[in-house]
């Protein structure tokens, strides 16, 4: 079992269009690269109340708990390197106060859902991010190859 970790995605609709806020590692696990925002979850957390709080750490926005809604799993893998292993909770949320700020953390960025940065991205992105953001809810596997970059195999477990 990977360690435990929560991600929101918040939705907003721009004037191109449904965008997302994810966000550019600036230290840490997955450095250089855009990623959901979020983290650990901590001992006495729920996966949600750990999304809001890594939310408010790493973006400052204050999201209201009634619009966080549950977006599926990805138990990501890394045989090469167990020690990465991740169960990612997911959520989207659509209702936030406060200004998206940038942190010692992370860059946080809008992006369109239909051009989303997926070269910027883990490699396996592509293969989950698009339904999560079109609205399915699944539980996911990500194993990576030895390079710990490529994907090896992926799987949706549960709908
Ligand atoms: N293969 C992969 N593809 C992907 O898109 N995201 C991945 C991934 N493997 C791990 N992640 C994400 C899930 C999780 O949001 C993040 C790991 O959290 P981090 O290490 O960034 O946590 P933090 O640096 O925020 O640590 P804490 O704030 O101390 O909890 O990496």
């Amino acid at each position: 079992m990977g360690a435990a970790v929560a991600i929101c995605f918040l939705l907003r609709d721009g004037a191109a269009g449904r965008e997302v806020l994810l966000g550019r590692k600036k230290r840490g696990f997955g450095h250089g690269k855009v990623v959901g925002l979020g983290g650990h979850i901590e001992p006495g957390e729920t996966a949600a109340q750990a999304a809001i709080r890594e939310l408010f750490e790493e973006a400052c926005v204050v999201l209201d708990p009634a619009a966080v809604q549950p977006g599926g799993s990805v138990d990501f893998r890394f045989p090469a390197k167990p020690a990465w292993d991740m169960e990612c909770s997911m959520f989207t949320c659509t209702a936030w106060t406060g200004e998206v700020c940038e942190t010692e953390e992370i860059a946080p960025a809008w992006y369109p859902v239909d051009a989303l940065p997926l070269a910027d991205m883990w490699q396996d992105a592509d293969h989950w991010l698009p339904m999560v953001l079109a609205g399915t809810v699944a539980d996911f596997l990500v194993e990576m190859a030895e390079d710990n970059e490529t994907v090896a195999r992926f799987a949706v477990l549960g709908q």
